[in-house]
């Protein structure tokens, strides 16, 4: 990327259609989905204006400029440490009130603002009629109105960008005592703070950690604290609210001029999203809608068509009667060399066991899947979900917004660690991580098991009842082990939407390669490494001694592969089951067991490695070391009981 560019970020609240306008002006993809913290690191593209080239960064979501979670220091960050040419703050236009405040922080720290007055459609049919010229010459800078969902006003974004220049920010003073203190604080701030003075003595007022940190490295930080304690003594409610209502009535006065109201007929489509919305997240109505998106969007079509239907189709009826054996015959023709056979297309083969895995086996389940959560990302169930779940959630240390990334963990668990960045604290992090890990089977992992037992009501039953006693009961084991409480829930809900089919396909369509880049590589050194393993006879004695855990499981000595190859990728041992159930090397109970334990089992190595970035190394291994006694003891017990029962 073009370091020298000028640079244009997107900042905003969460879920107010960032990345959508960050896809338009780029033309590039990244995902927009209906929920609060989708976003949860920098985007940088491309945008070329005339003779202009720009740099876009798209950001995750903040609420204000003082961050909480994790993805929010992330564009605090960037705010301060970067200087862009031109910052663009997207709001909600329906929550202007809002959202408005942190425009008028924005100006005070001196950054180059545009307003881009988003959502402009469910504002107007809201009734809510936006003065926009009137609102520019009030804040003193270009105000755009946009509906990014239908790609209107953002070419007038564009050129507003283009045409930027800096102006003198204005000032939007408050309350008089609270202005002294500002002052008194600015004068002694020497270091660099990325925001202006004025705007870092106000984040000091209101106790930002990120702003301590450096002012207490400052000569006259005794005096600047005292200061602080001085005027927070005059406050009951605290300084951080005080300095919050304060700016709520600056901006109240603001809005008050710009916005006036039309009346409204009622509109059937909006009831109709008003009711679905409430009865999705009342546990007496939204817990049968649950069980309903999870037997049709996960059993029904992740699980029957994905696992079932599609992979049967591509694996049994394309690769193995016709590809395989079309490449197997050109590589004996036109290559002499057995070994180099071996590799390509022997049983370990790069192309007949790698790609076959990656193209015929993991690809349909995975692509179903994200097609299914892409959807319910779009209509704004999740929050829902999140709200519904909270309560159950405290038992396990954590609140509903967790939700969110163990849902994601059905898809792939590396991608899900990534987004529990979007939990508030460090315990809910962990806590969230770790039972991702041992829990929550990844997309292809769970189309296999269930392809695999849904020709036996009580296995896939067993499996579950198992899966869901290991997540209570783990769940709130580890709770209560470690310390600290768990935050108050707050979520924004955002309206049912209808999902924008173009969006629903291209997010599936982006996930589904970038899952597939990611994997193949993957596949095909664990191939090479199998096929070493296979020829220098390492692999079997490796076997050899992973087959005594087998039997302790119940199971046969060949699953000892499957578990070996999952140590690699989750994927690829649950690929590994699926050809040993085909082959017919399993039972049914051993089927279950099997099952059981290859879910709880180990994360995979591209897990492992967000989970040792996010959490350190040390947390990571730990998580591991508990995830392999938890799995193969869990295996073992079903084993036992099982075969009590005789099932
Ligand atoms: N009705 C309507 N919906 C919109 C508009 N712009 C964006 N959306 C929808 O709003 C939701 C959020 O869009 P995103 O682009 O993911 O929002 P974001 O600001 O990047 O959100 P985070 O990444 O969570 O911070 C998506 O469902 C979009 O389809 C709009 O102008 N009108
Ligand atoms: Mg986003």
């Amino acid at each position: 990327m073009n370091d020298t560019a000028a640079k244009v970020v997107l900042v905003g609240s969460p879920n107010v259609g960032k990345s959508a306008i960050f896809n338009y002006l780029t033309g590039s993809y990244v995902a927009v989905s209906n929920y609060p913290g989708t976003t949860v690191d920098i985007s940088i593209g491309r945008l070329k204006c005339g003779k202009k080239h720009f740099e876009v960064i798209d950001t995750p979501g903040m609420y204000s400029l003082i961050p909480i979670t994790d993805e929010e220091k992330v564009t605090r960050m960037l705010l301060t440490t970067q200087v862009p040419e031109v910052v663009v703050h997207v709001i909600d236009a329906k929550n202007i009130r809002r959202m408005l405040i942190m425009t008028l922080q924005l100006i005070a720290a001196g950054l180059p603002v545009i307003l881009d007055l988003n959502i402009m459609d469910e504002a107007q049919d809201r009734g809510m009629l936006i003065d926009i010229k009137l609102l520019g010459e009030v804040l003193g800078i270009p105000v755009i109105a946009t509906c990014a969902a239908k790609k209107i006003g953002l070419d007038n974004l564009k050129q507003a960008i283009a045409n930027h220049k800096r102006a003198i920010p204005k000032v939007f003073t408050l309350q008089e005592e609270i202005e002294q203190a500002v002052v008194k604080i600015s004068r002694r701030l020497t270091r660099h703070y990325g925001l202006g003075k004025r705007v870092s003595a106000l984040l000091l007022l209101q106790g930002d950690q990120m702003t301590l940190d450096m002012a207490q490295t400052e000569e006259e930080w005794l005096e600047i604290d005292a200061v602080i304690k001085e005027l927070s003594v005059k406050y009951k409610v605290g300084l951080q609210a005080m300095i919050a209502a304060e700016l709520q009535v600056v901006t109240d006065e603001i809005v008050l001029k710009v916005v006036k109201y039309a009346k409204l007929r009622r509109q059937p489509a909006r009831t109709l999203a008003g009711w679905l919305g409430k009865v999705t997240r009342r546990p007496v109505t939204g817990i049968p809608i649950l069980c309903f998106v999870l037997y049709f969007g996960l059993y029904q079509f992740v699980g029957k068509f994905g696992a079932g239907y599609l992979v049967d189709y591509i694996n049994n009826s394309v690769f193995v009667p016709l590809i395989n054996p079309f490449v197997e015959r050109l590589a004996r023709t036109f290559i002499p060399w057995d070994w180099v056979n071996s590799l390509l297309v022997g049983e370990f083969g790069i192309f007949t066991m790698g790609f076959r895995y990656a193209t015929a086996i993991i690809l349909p389940i995975v692509g179903t899947f994200f097609l299914v959560f892409a959807i319910l990302e779009d209509t704004g169930y999740l929050p829902r979900l999140a709200m519904l779940v909270d309560a159950a959630f405290r038992y396990f240390g954590l609140n509903g917004r967790a939700i969110i990334p163990l849902t994601l963990g059905l898809g792939c668990g590396t991608m899900a660690v990534m987004v529990t960045r979007t939990l508030e604290s460090r315990r809910e992090r962990l806590l969230a991580t770790f039972l991702l890990s041992l829990t929550i089977p990844c997309s292809a992992q769970l189309g296999v098991v269930l392809a695999l037992l849904s020709h036996n009501t009580a296995a896939v039953a067993i499996w579950s009842m198992y899966m869901l006693v290991v997540f209570i009961s783990i769940g709130w084991i580890s709770a209560k082990l470690v310390p600290g409480k768990r935050s108050a829930f707050y979520m924004e809900i955002p309206p049912l939407r209808l999902p924008l089919l173009s969006n629903v396909v291209k997010k599936a369509y982006s996930r589904m390669s970038w899952y597939f880049m990611e994997i193949l590589p993957v596949f095909i050194i664990t191939s090479v490494v199998l096929w070493v393993g296979d020829y220098s006879g390492i692999l079997n004695e490796l076997i050899q001694c992973f087959e005594p855990a087998m039997l302790f499981i119940g199971l046969p000595p060949e699953a000892a592969q499957t578990f070996l190859l999952g140590f690699f990728r989750r994927d690829y041992g649950a690929a590994g089951l699926y050809d040993l159930t085909i082959a017919g090397k399993l039972t049914d109970t051993q089927l279950v067991i099997a099952a059981i334990a290859i879910t709880l089992f180990v994360p995979c190595i591209a897990q492992f490695a967000v989970m040792a970035k996010e959490r350190g190394m040390v947390t990571a291994v730990t998580m591991v070391i508990l995830i392999v006694l938890i799995a193969f003891g869990s295996a073992a017990f079903v084993h036992r009981v099982l075969s009590l029962f005789a099932f």
